[in-house]
């Protein structure tokens, strides 16, 4: 069993999931505010569910193309550990709000190929994390597809990194043992319809990524 995995499960928005969630021993909860999706969250509702998380587990709040102002009231009401930066955001951005507002910052890349792994690199000294996920598709992030893991074998990571990108329970394992990963994030391979997480799968997912 690997204690050291980390899981982050996106788009958690009742107080039930997000108990399932972190009593199955997620130790991120990812919190969407972005209006398109349908798990989308009000700053409030974030804020309300952000307030039930006990310390020790992380909040994630995902955002997409937000502008300063945004970001910042968004910060300020939800008080995240992390912010998910998961749009067309460039380095030179995200340091001036991560310096700001001295918040954790992760940014999303939809990997296409090699090309999009070496491209990487310019994130460094701006972000604390990437999050590698399928290219975007009808949303940004959330769309239940993978991408080529093999992309991943061999290069040299120069920044903490996560994978993302049609998670389940049942091939989460496989992703971890291919990859090499220390971080797993899952949203809609943990759901029974769009925006609708199942207990039952986000227990099987964090029980399947920590026996990997
Ligand atoms: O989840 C969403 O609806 C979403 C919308 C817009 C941008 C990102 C979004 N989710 C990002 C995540 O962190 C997901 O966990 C990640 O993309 C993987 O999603 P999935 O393939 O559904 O597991």
């Amino acid at each position: 069993m690997s204690q050291s995995t980390q899981i982050k499960i996106c788009g958690l928005s009742t107080p039930e999931t997000l108990s399932a969630a972190i009593g199955a021993g997620a130790t991120h909860v990812g919190l969407v505010h972005f209006e398109p999706s349908p798990r989308h969250l009000s700053l409030e509702d974030a804020a309300r569910l952000r307030a039930m998380v006990p310390g020790g587990v992380k909040v994630v709040l995902l955002t997409v193309n937000a502008d300063v102002a945004t970001t910042g009231k968004a910060i300020e009401l939800v008080k995240p550990d992390v912010i998910q930066f998961h749009g067309n955001e460039t380095p030179e951005w995200i340091k001036v709000v991560r310096e700001k507002t001295k918040v954790e910052a992760w940014k999303a890349l939809g990997v296409k190929d090699a090309q999009t792994l070496a491209n990487s690199a310019r994130f460094e000294g701006a972000v604390d994390r990437l999050l590698f996920d399928a290219p975007a598709k009808g949303l940004p992030g959330g769309n239940g597809e993978t991408f080529r893991w093999d992309v991943l074998k061999g290069f040299d990571h120069r920044i903490p990194w996560g994978l993302a990108g049609g998670l389940t329970p049942d091939n989460v394992a496989d992703a971890i043992r291919e990859t090499g990963t220390d971080m797993v994030d899952a949203s809609s391979g943990l759901e029974s319809a769009p925006g609708v997480k199942d207990v039952d799968k986000i227990a099987a997912f964090c029980k399947a990524a920590f026996e990997a």
